[in-house]
């Protein structure tokens, strides 16, 4: 302090109050702060220490201690932490040094208990975390981890175990080096960071009670005042953050001390760092330096301000981190207990991910193995496989229509109806989708309800279709009654306008859609198959006469194959097959009627290429009848 300027104090009480007035505005109010104890400028390094001494003994009973210096540039703090600047003098030896040096002479003491203590020294420099015991500072920034305890340390920081007050010395000075520092108006020593000594005690007596405790001793940057720091450039920057971080202290301070429910200790390195000195169940004491001199009222108010809130904040009730042995081996226990637990929970993980890949391939493997089968696909194949038994009828529809209705009626009542053949290629696609959902879901699934949307009118396939446009057969379009299986809706609604279909149609979804699916599932094994078992004189006249019992769902006008014969002829003009001719050759052989040829040979070929695949068995006939029953 300048012994010409006038001081700011104007009383100094022996309780620990202190009164303070701007001198350059005396009729201003004075302040009055309490405190623990003042120091006045004469007290020597040893007495200040000495009101510290019972918390750093605590430490080696289990106490975590933080002891914080606070103030503005220039007050002093360095000097109380650390010691004179630019060497150390046993005369005026610093905070950090005494306590150290009193945990050795403490460690010896107690002979009953083994103390290992280890060191760290680390700077908050510009919003970074420094190790100050590397050999090189400017590369070692470190991270801050949470622990799992919920605080926040410094794994990565240099650990160096000291064995006496010598080798503490050594570190010092080695930290002292490489902090950051520069001249200012106000300092010319200035500290531009925060500087943190951690003292790590683990205690292990002759019972095995064990303690672990860790003592901060922290010299914080001082606040300053730019104008009268006159700091620019780097010393501006290095300013602002040190005024930044404490004032985020200075938020932790207010929070902890209203007592809210959030603080902010994540707003800055240093309050994270010492999240647990600030309100945890640590020893904390706060040194805080003023400059009496008038010029630094603002400062200094400031400041006692600060140091008055903080005297608020109620820390938890401090514990030693103690364990007796008896715990400590119950936790030990606990410990491989949990380890080995977790090792089983792994292997059984492992093993149950084992199982899901082998049941994955082996469900990949199945379909190639054996292709998917929907269940009136089963039906169905069953019926073709049948049918190429010579005298063995091929299994009866009912059940495939029972299982079909359901499911057909329901799809039926939400579908638009409009018409004969949207509604049987609804008809269609809904005895698929049953079927299907109870399948993995293959390519051809798919592509059924995509030709059935293709292709609404007549519901073919789609190459047969356009195989059909070209060879002029398209006219049947406009013809009525060409599916054999309208030709029974015709007869039952006698109207075939669209208002008169709409409303029998909806009136009765659930029997159309049971003749529908019966139409269709005669004619997958009987159209196609049947027709092969045509040229065999037993099966000649059984198929079509199924094939009209499942359109018709009574099975009461059985069709001989001469008035199929017949009807066909007369649609098609074609003349009636040879009664030895093959299905194949009387469909894709040489006939006059190319028409008709090529389209049919469009099923015939697909009807062979999808013939190794029962499932394809089920999708194509569909479309096959109709195809058929146009031609027919
Ligand atoms: N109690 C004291 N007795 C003698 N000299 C002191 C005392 N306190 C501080 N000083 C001197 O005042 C100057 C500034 O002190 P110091 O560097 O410790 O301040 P500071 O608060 O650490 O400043 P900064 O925040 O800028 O680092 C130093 O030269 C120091 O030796």
């Amino acid at each position: 302090m300048n012994s010409k300027s006038i001081s700011s104090i104007e009383h100094v009480g022996n309780d620990g109050s202190i009164m303070v007035c701007d001198p350059y505005k005396p009729q201003t109010t004075r302040k009055i702060f309490q405190f623990n104890q003042i120091f006045g400028p004469t007290t020597t390094q040893d007495e200040i220490y000495r009101e510290t001494q019972s918390l750093i003994r605590s430490v080696m009973d289990g106490y975590n201690v933080c002891i914080l210096a606070y103030g503005q540039t220039g007050s002093g703090k360095t000097h109380t932490m650390c010691g004179p600047s630019g060497g150390l003098s046993s005369n005026d030896l610093g905070i950090n040094y005494m306590a150290l040096n009193d945990l050795f002479t403490i460690s010896t003491s107690r002979e009953d208990v083994k103390y290992d203590i280890r060191v760290q020294m680390v700077e908050i420099y510009n919003e970074q975390v420094r190790d100050l015991l590397s050999e090189d500072t400017s590369s070692t920034k470190l991270d801050i981890r949470s622990s799992s305890n919920g605080l926040f340390n410094l794994p990565d920081a240099k650990m160096c175990p000291v064995q006496s007050p010598s080798d503490v010395m050594t570190l010092m000075l080695l930290g002292e080096k490489h902090r950051a520092s520069g001249p200012t108006a106000m300092n010319n020593r200035s500290s531009r960071s925060h500087s943190i000594l951690t003292v790590h005690v683990n205690g292990k007596d002759i019972s095995g009670n064990v303690s672990c405790s860790c003592l901060h001793l922290v010299d914080l940057a001082g606040s300053e005042r730019v104008d009268r720091s006159e700091a620019t450039g780097d010393r501006l920057k290095e300013a602002q953050h040190i005024n930044k971080s404490l004032s985020c202290l200075g938020d932790v301070i207010t929070a902890l001390a209203q007592k809210n429910s959030h603080i902010p200790y994540r707003n800055s390195k240093l309050t994270q760092l010492l999240q647990s000195s600030l309100g945890g169940n640590a020893k904390t004491l706060m040194l805080a330096h003023i400059s009496p001199e008038g010029e630094s009222y603002v400062e200094t108010l400031s400041t006692l301000k600060f140091a008055q809130r903080a005297s608020t904040v109620e820390l938890g009730t401090a514990h030693a981190n103690k364990e007796s042995n008896d715990i400590r081996e119950l936790k030990e226990q606990v410990e491989t207990l949990k380890k080995a637990l977790a090792t089983k929970e792994f292997e059984r993980s492992s093993l149950k991910l084992k199982e899901n890949t082998v049941t994955s391939e082996r469900t990949k493997q199945l379909p190639q193995r054996t292709p998917p089968r929907p269940r009136r696909l089963s039906l169905e194949t069953t019926s073709s496989e049948k049918g190429s038994i010579p005298g063995k009828p091929p299994k009866s529809p009912v059940s495939a229509m029972t299982f079909n209705r359901d499911h057909g009626t329901a799809r039926d009542k939400e579908c638009r109806i409009d018409g004969f053949n949207r509604t049987k290629i609804h008809g269609s696609v809904i005895q698929m989708s049953p079927t299907l959902s109870e399948e993995p879901v293959g390519h051809e699934n798919e592509k059924i309800v995509t030709t059935d949307d293709m292709v609404t009118s007549y519901q073919l396939p789609p190459d047969g279709y356009s195989q059909y446009k070209q060879s002029g057969l398209d006219t049947l379009q406009r013809t009525p009654c060409r599916s054999r299986y309208m030709g029974v809706q015709v007869s039952q609604t006698e109207e075939p306008s669209d208002a008169k279909l709409d409303k029998t149609t909806t009136s009765s979804v659930a029997k159309r859609g049971s003749h529908l699916r019966r139409s269709i599932q005669s004619s997958i094994g009987k159209l196609i198959h049947g027709s092969e078992r045509r040229n065999t004189p037993h099966s000649a006249q059984a198929t079509p006469a199924k094939i009209t019992t499942n359109a018709n769902n009574d099975g009461a006008s059985p069709i001989t194959t001469n008035a199929r014969l017949r009807r066909r002829q007369s649609l098609t003009g074609l003349p009636p097959p040879s009664t030895t001719m093959s299905r194949r050759s009387s469909l894709g052989g040489k006939s006059d009627s190319s028409v008709q040829n090529s389209q049919i040979i469009a099923c015939a070929a697909s009807a062979r290429n999808y013939k190794p695949l029962p499932f394809s068995w089920v999708r194509w006939p569909e479309q096959h009848q109709c195809e058929f029953s146009i031609l027919s």
